[in-house]
């Protein structure tokens, strides 16, 4: 299947700066790619990039197969785009920012409403956008991008700033966009939590190279799983679990976490704990959420 978005070692300087350093990236038309990275890693720049905003040499960027710079005018047409902040007349209703964009774009009216209902904006269409709050700038940011119903998507850190709740609207948006509108999404975030709830692939940079890309399930099968328990007496529990076999990977006076992956295992364990009179508060296995995953990867980097 042609990738909606496929990059091959693009390289990007300003001046002597490589800021986006031989990246190879693909996005599969459907996915919701989370492209994540510390701040300055080039995630903007590389969005740039894919909007032709800044210049690439030729074959290096495929937007649904065609060379962007051989088909500048007809990859544009297929790519919407919300970067850094949304380009909104605060003085405009919402749907009047929205009517203003459908003549520049020479869209059909029709779709304004269309937009403001897809984003739930249609309660606050005719509120001033300077009296919208962040969330809804952004949601009204998105439904412009959408007007012209492209395909791909390119959202430059949209929940940067929200809060709690319009980081769920914007998650809950991008969702419906892929699943109910065939939209293919490419979302930049620092924000790690968050990818990990949205996104079905991943591409995670650091100094402009990557360093890892491929499903979430991917990503998390390359934590490794540990187990954990948690006991009234840490000492003695730790060398009955040191006689059994394991390593401890860390341990307090209220936790020991070590290298078990087999429930079975662990449950042999536990019965020896108790036979040698120690109180199990609890135990179980455990696996690196993305956050920690995100931090071991970039941190060899
Ligand atoms: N116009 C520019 N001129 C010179 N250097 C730039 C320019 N824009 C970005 N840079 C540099 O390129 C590097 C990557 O910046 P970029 O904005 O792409 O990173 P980012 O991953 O999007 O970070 P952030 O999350 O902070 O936006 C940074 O070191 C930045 O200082």
């Amino acid at each position: 299947m042609i990738n909606a978005i496929e990059t091959s070692n693009l390289t990007y300087k300003f001046g002597n700066q490589i800021v986006v350093d031989n990246l190879s990236l693909q996005v599969p038309k459907g996915s919701i790619y989370g492209f994540l990275g510390h701040n300055g890693a080039g995630k903007t720049t590389t969005i740039k990039i894919l909007l032709n905003l800044l210049k690439s040499k030729s074959n290096e960027v495929k937007i649904f197969g065609k060379d962007i710079n051989s088909n500048r005018i007809a990859c544009l047409k297929r790519i919407g785009a919300l970067v850094e902040q949304p380009s909104i007349y605060g003085h405009l209703t919402g749907y009047e920012n929205l009517k203003n964009r459908a003549m520049i774009v020479g869209v059909n009216q029709d779709r304004i409403s269309e937009m403001l209902n897809l984003v739930g904006l249609s309660d606050a269409a005719n509120k001033k956008a300077e009296k919208y709050s962040l969330g809804m700038k952004q949601r009204l940011g998105i439904a412009i991008a959408l007007l012209s119903d492209p395909e791909l998507l390119l959202l430059d850190e949209p929940t940067n700033g929200l809060d709690p709740n319009g980081i769920i609207e914007i998650r809950n948006l991008m969702i419906d966009l892929v699943k109910n509108h065939n939209k293919t999404i490419l979302v930049s975030s620092h924000l790690l939590a968050e990818i990990e709830r949205t996104a079905t692939h991943v591409g995670i940079i650091n100094k402009g190279k990557l360093l890892f890309q491929g499903t979430i399930d991917e990503l998390h099968n390359l934590s490794k799983p540990s187990a954990f328990i948690q006991c009234d007496d840490s000492l003695k529990a730790q060398e009955i679990i040191k006689n059994a076999g394991f390593s401890i990977l860390k341990s307090n006076s209220n936790r020991i976490d070590f290298n078990c992956t087999s429930v079975d295992d662990l449950g042999k364990l536990n019965t020896s704990l108790i036979q040698n009179g120690i109180t199990v508060y609890a135990l179980g296995t455990d696996k690196k959420d993305l956050e920690n995953l995100f931090l071991d990867i970039t941190s060899k980097n």
